[in-house]
Parts: structure tokens; sequence; C-alpha cells
């Protein structure tokens, strides 16, 4: 199964939710979308399978190298931004609902419902009202009910919110099990760490545009260009002399070492070879910011306001 969207818009009257966004999904790997509140990941999602239409671009769904229209139901699992189960039913009676929609007979139900609710540890809480349950362990509950059916895709609107470190952890565990047993995933997420390790690749959205995308050392190369770098130098010396340097083109004192960037199109060796004529190098280390870092750098202070008139 594959998804290939390109330049999908979104429009809900005044406001463009998405704009211009291009993808793909494949079998096999998990592509995440990261992006402030209202950056437009659930209107992406939604459009993805198929809840409401594109107002421009096109969606590409093929199985087997076939196109087909759209995705066939039994084909995915949707976790919505919305969760969508019944308060007032009990854990088993929810999945078996929701399994029976799916296709699926009692007998294998009822195996399936046993090794995913012991996988999460909800075994005790089988017979519990979903109302009974914390925010944590409805949200595990939704997440199975993405699961039963064994789809070939996962679309995941935010699936660690809620979840505390221990369950997010379990989720990465599952994801990643079901990433190498084939499944496609497509998950928004606003855990950036936990994005680093699971996503193949991920798209930045920002204000419904996608900022930066790729893996991550890809999207952290287009967020962040500068190769910044730590030395420690003797004899000591001053940012001045450093900035003098044609391979420099910023430096800044840290406590006792300095803090430079390269000049753009200077070669790292040349930065070395310079460095070392001013004095001895006693260190020399790449200062690489984090995603999360990146992130804010990229989103912070221009975030999606609900609301925006395009
Ligand atoms: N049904 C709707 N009607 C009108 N506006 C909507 C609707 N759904 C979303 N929007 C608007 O579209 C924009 C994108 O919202 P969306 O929910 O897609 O963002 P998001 O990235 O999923 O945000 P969050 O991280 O908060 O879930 C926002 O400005 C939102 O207010």
């Amino acid at each position: 199964m594959q998804i290939q969207a390109t330049g999908l818009e979104k429009r809900y009257s005044t406001v463009k939710a998405v704009n211009g966004v291009s993808l793909r999904v494949r079998g096999g790997e998990v592509l995440a979308l990261l992006g402030p509140n209202g950056a437009g990941k659930s209107s992406l999602i939604r459009m993805l399978v198929g809840l409401t239409e594109p107002d421009a671009g096109e969606l590409a769904i093929s199985r087997d190298g076939k196109a087909i229209a759209r995705l066939p139901r039994e084909s995915y699992g949707y976790l919505p931004e919305d969760r969508g189960l019944y308060q007032d039913r009990t854990v088993t009676q929810n999945l078996h609902y929701i399994g029976e929609l799916r296709g699926l007979n009692k007998t294998l139900l009822d195996t399936r419902i046993g090794v995913w609710t012991e996988r999460f540890g909800l075994t005790e809480k089988r017979t519990d009202k979903l109302s009974q349950l914390s925010k944590g362990n409805q949200q595990k509950v939704q997440l199975i009910a993405c699961l039963l059916h064994e789809p070939e895709l996962l679309i995941l609107d935010e699936p660690f919110s809620g979840l505390d470190p221990v369950n997010q952890e379990l989720v990465v565990e599952v994801l990643d099990e079901l990433r190498a047993a084939g499944t496609g995933i497509v998950l928004s997420a606003h855990q950036m760490a936990l994005v680093e390790r699971l996503a193949d690749r991920m798209l930045l959205i920002n204000r419904g545009e996608v900022v930066a995308s790729g893996s991550l050392e890809q999207v952290m190369q287009q967020l962040s260009p500068v190769e910044s770098y730590q030395v420690t130098l003797t004899p000591e010396t001053t940012p001045e002399v450093l900035m003098a340097l044609a391979s420099i083109e910023t430096a800044a004192v840290e406590g006792q070492k300095f803090s430079l960037t390269k000049a753009p199109g200077a070669s790292l060796q040349t930065l070395l070879n310079e460095l070392s004529s001013v004095g001895e190098l006693l260190s020399f280390s790449a200062l690489q910011p984090d995603l999360h870092e990146l992130y804010l750098r990229a989103v912070g202070g221009r975030q999606s306001q609900p609301g925006e008139t395009v």
C-alpha cells in the first residue's frame, strides 16, 4: 500500500489549514508529521483517510503497484484526533464492536483482544467501562482498536498523547515491530525525542506549509545549515583573532572555550588548518542543536494562529 499526496490544500471558510503539502508513505516506513498546534496536521490526516476531500492537489493510492480510488476500510487503522469509542461500554465490548465492524470473527477477536490487552497492560481492565479508565488507558484501548484487524497502514493522530513515559516507550516498541513487519505508519506527534527515534522520514509543518522534510539528518540540515563547533586553543586567543580567519564566520568566548560557526563554502580541513595556525588545538567538537531546539527556532514566534485569515 502506498499513498502519494501532491500539493494538497484544505481550506475551512477563511482558514487555509493545509497549503500545498506533498508526502509519500509506503509499507515498512514511519512518516511523522510535526508542527505546532493548528499547523494543519489533523486536517492533512483527515484527507489521507478520505474523511474530507482536498480542495486542490492529488491523492494517489496504490496497492501492489495498482492504482485504487480510495483506501479500502480494512486496509488501514485510524486513530482520530477526537477519540471515538463508547464510554458506557467495557473495554472488551468496545473492542469486539470495532473488530466485528472490520469483519473479524469472534474466535479471532477473542484471541487478538487477549494478546493486545495483555501487551498494553490492560488485562485487569477488560471488564471496566471506558469511562472508568484513566486517560492513558483509554488511549491504549483506542490504539488497540486500530490494530485489531492487522491493517497494512496505520494513520495515527497523536498516538502518544496522554501516555506516561513507560507507555510511550511501549507504543514506540509496538510501532517499531509493526514497521518491521511491513506496516506503513503515518503519525502526528509533539514528542520530538520519540519522533527522532521512530520516524524514517518527517514533515515539519507550520501554518499549513512544509517547513522541512526528509530523514532526521535532512531535516536538521534544512533547519540548521550553519555548521557550529566548540574549540579549545592554547595559547589563549580572542574572538577577534579567530574571526579574522577566512574559514570562520562568527566566534564567541564560552568559558575556557570558543564557539565558532564555519564560513559558507569553507572546508573543515581549512578550518582546522587555520585554527592550528593560531595556537595548539586542544579540543574540537561539532555543536549540533537537537531536533527540539531546531523545531523551536523554526516555528517559535510565528506559530499557527487558529482562525488566521488567508
Ligand atoms: N472543521 C474545521 N472547521 C474550521 N476550521 C478548522 C477545522 N478543522 C481545523 N480547522 C482550523 O485549521 C487549522 C489547522 O488545524 P488542525 O487541527 O489541522 O491543526 P493540527 O496541526 O492538527 O493542530 P493540533 O496539534 O492542535 O492538533 C487551524 O487553524 C484550525 O482552527
